[in-house]
């Protein structure tokens, strides 16, 4: 759906971006993650053309994008800014309806649209009176992503979309994002520097330095199978964390041994990971949780149990 074909920037003496080329296949989330200055920004300012690029092609939806008017580009791709960006004078209401009001979109058709956005944003209706300094930190992002949804564009680029928030709000509204069914039919281009909310958000991550891509794959390829040394230390610091987050139930089925179940409780589907497995085991007060295999069998597992089986998967795939 979105393609960057050897695409370069300059600023000056500046190289931000050099011969990138990727795909972000539809409704997938490709998360642009590297340290401050590698070109994540420039990047994604090049997909909906508030930045033009020196050379090489964008293409959307098989249209090269130089072709297209960029006003009318970019009201079909939401947008997130860094920092948020809501308008100081505009109260919420009036921030989140900037561009149905350019589309021209009657009153009625734009009010309900936001009042089911906050709704699902889980924003009380009195904000939308409020003025941005009113809401707290997380509100106001909530508002930004009200903002890049309301029209419902297939495309969401996204810039450090949690990056003003404390580490509790950031952590909560990242499981709200994750869980919203109207971001999971978009297809989302998102950057961060946070390598935890790189693997807890993306499909795919793609790694860049220096204007570069190092490797684009999933976080499970990016784990086990670093590219290089710069790929696999940008993860070192989080290692043990990132894998207890991308390796799931089913992933350590194999390794586990069965332990005797009451099925009154409800189990932890395969699809969790690891870690959440373990939060809800310490959250428990017999220290044992029952997990279920894509196949609907159960098991019941403690602490230990888990550990071991998620030590014997990781030294079965890696390949060191
Ligand atoms: N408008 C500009 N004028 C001059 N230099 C720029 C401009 N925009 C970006 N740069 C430079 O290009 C390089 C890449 O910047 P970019 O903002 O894309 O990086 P980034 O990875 O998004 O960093 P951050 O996470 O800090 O936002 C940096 O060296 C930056 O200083």
């Amino acid at each position: 759906m979105i393609e960057l074909k050897s695409v370069s920037k300059s600023f000056g003496n500046t190289q931000a971006v050099k011969q990138i080329s990727f795909k972000v296949n539809e409704k997938e989330n490709l998360v642009l993650l590297g340290t401050s200055g590698c070109g994540k920004t420039t990047t994604l300012k090049m997909i909906n053309r508030l930045i033009e690029p020196d050379s090489g092609e964008i293409i959307i939806n098989d249209e090269d994008i130089t072709n297209q008017n960029p006003e009318i580009l970019r009201r079909g791709i939401g947008y997130v800014m860094q920092n948020i960006g809501l308008f100081p004078h505009y109260n919420i209401a009036e921030n989140i309806s900037v561009v149905p009001k350019l589309l021209k979109w009657d009153k009625e058709k734009t009010d309900q649209r936001i009042i089911d956005l906050i709704k699902k944003l889980h924003l009380p209706a009195s904000c939308l009176k409020m003025f941005p300094h009113e809401l707290s930190g997380g509100q106001q992002q909530r508002v930004g992503l009200a903002r890049a949804l309301v029209t419902d564009p297939a495309i969401l680029l996204m810039d450090e979309p949690f990056g003003a928030l404390d580490n509790v709000t950031r952590a909560s509204i990242q499981a709200e994002f994750k869980a919203l069914e109207e971001l999971k039919r978009k297809t989302i281009v998102m950057v961060t520097h946070d390598v935890q909310e790189a693997f807890e958000l993306a499909d795919r991550v793609c790694l860049m330095d220096q204007g570069e891509i190092i490797q684009i794959g999933t976080p499970k390829d990016l784990l086990y199978n670093p590219i290089n040394d710069f790929a696999r230390k940008f993860l070192d610091g989080q290692r043990l964390t990132l894998e207890f987050k991308v390796v799931t139930i089913d992933d350590v089925w194999s390794y586990l041994s069965s332990d005797k179940i009451s099925t009154e409780e409800k189990p932890l589907l395969s699809s969790s990971n690891v870690w959440d497995a373990m939060e809800k085991i310490r959250s428990v007060s017999k220290g044992k949780v029952q997990i279920s295999n894509q196949h609907n069998e159960i098991k019941s597992v403690d602490f230990q149990q888990l550990t071991q089986a998620f030590n014997r998967y990781k030294y079965n795939n890696r390949h060191e």
